[in-house]
């Protein structure tokens, strides 16, 4: 039974706030709320009303972009869960790879004079290269244009400037700048595109190519439009310039129905070019209707009045959020701990762990370790603490091959395979993981009819898990011979996984390439990180397990943990090595003490070493939380 949109009930939680309902059943709509708000549920939530009511009917899609995969994995995983039915029509893919997915399926509609070969480079241009460009570019100009070109910030070029200029459809007969920035945009695309041998980009120029792929082909914007009726944009405060103009050329229209959601409280992208205020552009241009949710679903009313003492240092109009959730009885919610060095912190956050857990039942991952930059510096002592005490660290910023641990491990396509090995392994018991990886697979087989897709996947999946298991039985972890074959074990592997998944297909490529990396990245840093997961286990049982760490208690930079959530949070490090540029920026660098704050549901420990430095930098911030009687503890 379908029901209709008034019958129509959340699913998984109880209810929604009013605002929420209101915004729910809204058309294109903005939502700005506190942390903890609901915000990514909300858009969950969305989906199911969009879907279950028939108002977004089939084949049409709902597309749901943020900007970290974390968040569009997260936010995927959460439609899975509530809506399993429905999830293959809810796409949910970061920013950078959906603007590099058109680039990828439509670069054949780019006019002639852009024409970009299939092998096309991605690059990250640093600062320093940035900045020789523009002394460079100014170097050919009379004084009073070059001083201009001088003018221009080395670290905003890309993002505010390139990213903000739309690119002419044929270039060379654009009439000439008119100012030093058109000009040094121009020269920009010049040298690193138009007259390069092999150019190579970055995912601002992606995105003005894709830009430019859909403006100029009229087709496309309908395909894309029928495809897409409904929009999503996660904390959307963090939209940069090129990503902004780029939604309104794609969807600033009628038939696209758009719902952003953010808090303007926690953006802390502007270093890379997020726009001042993204959400008085939107309801301006996108005609969207505001709506501001008021309740926090994450966190105890203590933790949320802690909160309330920043917000209000970033917006004096921030309105009070209330705490949906009951307060435990008889805890120190909140504390800061004192330490004289780096090594007697991280003995005494393992041990305090290692006895919560004991006492509570809960599990690694319900614990983080947050820090505001350089955890590769907090790795080493805090890694040697808590295996002291039985625990084991995973540091989600850590760099695997080309890409970050945390990316690596919420991939598709990572995930994909590693489910195939734990069916090989595992035999019967896990229902859950054969519907996921058939569901994938049957979304890329060719095939008559859903039904005979599904059974001839299941039976290949069958088969190939026998070939796997004949292969795995012959291949022993516990081999005593001295000799380490972890590398050619984890090559060999990943060779076959691949080849089964047929991921170099044409129509697999496209459902793995939510990914803003190639391919071959990931796949390489899947191979090393399984390399590494060999040398650490005894029985294949075991390498799901360890590769993903699940058993392990993060540590990430507040960055990385933006939408997540923890029962209890260690701010690590309110001190000046790790707050030395709070005074340079002091109005980022508090939204970004207030998202790792934010990220606590029940207990919030920040740290301090003397070796690492006073809490000085911080100032304000700290002095909110003597005010609000948070206890200092000192452990000597
Ligand atoms: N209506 C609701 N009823 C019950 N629980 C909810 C509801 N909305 C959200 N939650 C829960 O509250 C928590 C916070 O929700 P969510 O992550 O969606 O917040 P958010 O506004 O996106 O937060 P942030 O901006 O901090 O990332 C989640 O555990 C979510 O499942």
């Amino acid at each position: 039974m379908i029901p209709s949109p008034q019958e129509w009930r959340p699913n998984g939680i109880q209810d929604l706030e009013p605002a929420a309902w209101e915004a729910l059943r809204a058309g294109t709509a903005s939502v700005t709320a506190g942390p903890g708000a609901g915000k990514s549920e909300f858009l969950a939530q969305r989906a199911g009303y969009l879907l279950e009511t028939g108002i977004c009917r089939p084949p049409q899609q709902i597309l749901a972009i943020s900007f970290k995969r974390a968040a569009a994995t997260n936010l995927r995983d959460r439609v899975k869960q509530r809506l399993p039915e429905y999830a293959h029509r809810f796409t949910s893919m970061t920013f950078d790879a959906f603007t590099k997915s058109i680039v990828d399926r439509f670069r054949g509609l780019l006019p002639s004079e852009w024409t970009l070969g299939a092998g096309y480079k991605i690059a990250f241009s640093t600062k320093r290269e940035v900045e020789g460009f523009l002394a460079d570019v100014a170097g050919g100009l009379d004084q009073e244009s070059a001083q201009a070109v001088y003018a221009l910030s080395a670290d905003t070029f890309l993002p505010n400037v390139l990213g903000a200029t739309e690119l002419s459809a044929v270039p060379s007969e654009q009439p000439a700048p008119t100012s030093a920035s058109e000009f040094a945009v121009q020269e920009w695309w010049n040298r690193n595109y138009l007259h390069a041998e092999a150019p190579v980009v970055d995912f601002v120029m992606l995105n003005r190519l894709a830009d430019l792929i859909i403006r100029t082909s009229p087709q496309l914007q309908r395909a894309l439009r029928a495809t897409y009726p409904f929009v999503f944009v996660d904390e959307f405060q963090d939209t940069t310039y090129a990503q902004y103009s780029f939604l309104k050329t794609v969807f600033a229209h009628e038939g696209t129905t758009v719902t952003a959601v953010g808090d303007r409280k926690q953006r802390i992208m502007g270093w890379a070019g997020a726009l001042g205020d993204a959400f008085a552009q939107f309801e301006a241009d996108f005609a969207a209707e505001p709506f501001a949710f008021t309740s926090n679903f994450r966190s105890t009313q203590q933790l949320v009045d802690l909160q309330h003492r920043f917000a209000i240092r970033l917006d004096p109009d921030s309105p009070p959020q209330r705490s949906r959730v009951e307060p435990p009885v008889g805890e120190t919610p909140v504390a800061v701990w004192s330490f004289p060095t780096a090594e007697r912190e991280a003995d005494a956050i393992a041990a305090w762990i290692a006895t919560d857990m004991e006492g509570t039942g809960r599990q690694p991952s319900d614990y983080a370790l947050i820090a505001r930059q350089k955890v590769v510096e907090l790795e080493p002592d805090l890694t040697r603490a808590l295996s002291a005490a039985g625990l084991r660290l995973r540091n989600d910023d850590a760099q695997v091959g080309d890409i970050r641990l945390q990316d690596l491990l919420t991939d598709d396509l990572v995930r994909l395979l590693l489910g195939i090995l734990a069916l090989a392994v595992n035999r019967g018991g896990q229902p859950q993981i054969w519907r996921e990886v058939t569901s994938l697979l049957s979304r890329v087989s060719p095939g008559a009819s859903v039904r005979e897709v599904g059974t001839q996947v299941e039976d290949d999946l069958t088969d190939y898990l026998q070939d796997l298991r004949r292969w795995l039985a012959a291949t022993p972890l516990d081999d005593n011979s001295g000799i380490d074959l972890s590398e050619e074990i984890a090559a060999s592997l990943t060779n076959q996984l691949t080849d089964f998944v047929r991921v170099e297909a044409a129509g697999h490529k496209r459902l793995f390439g939510d990914r803003p990396e190639d391919l071959t990245v990931t796949l390489e840093a899947f191979r090393t990180r399984l390399a590494q997961t060999l040398l650490r286990v005894d029985s294949w049982s075991e390498v799901a397990g360890v590769f993903f760490d699940e058993d392990a208690v993060p540590l990430l930079t507040v960055h990385r943990s933006k939408g997540l959530e923890y029962h209890t949070v260690f701010f690590i490090g309110l001190d000046s090595d790790q707050w030395w540029a709070h005074a340079r920026n002091t109005l980022e660098s508090t939204m970004t003490f207030f998202v790792g704050v934010s990220r606590a549901a029940e207990r919030l420990i920040f740290t301090q070493c003397d070796q690492r430095g006073a809490p000085a930098p911080l100032g304000e911030l700290y002095q909110d939380l003597r005010d609000a009687g948070v206890p200092l503890v000192r452990f000597d």
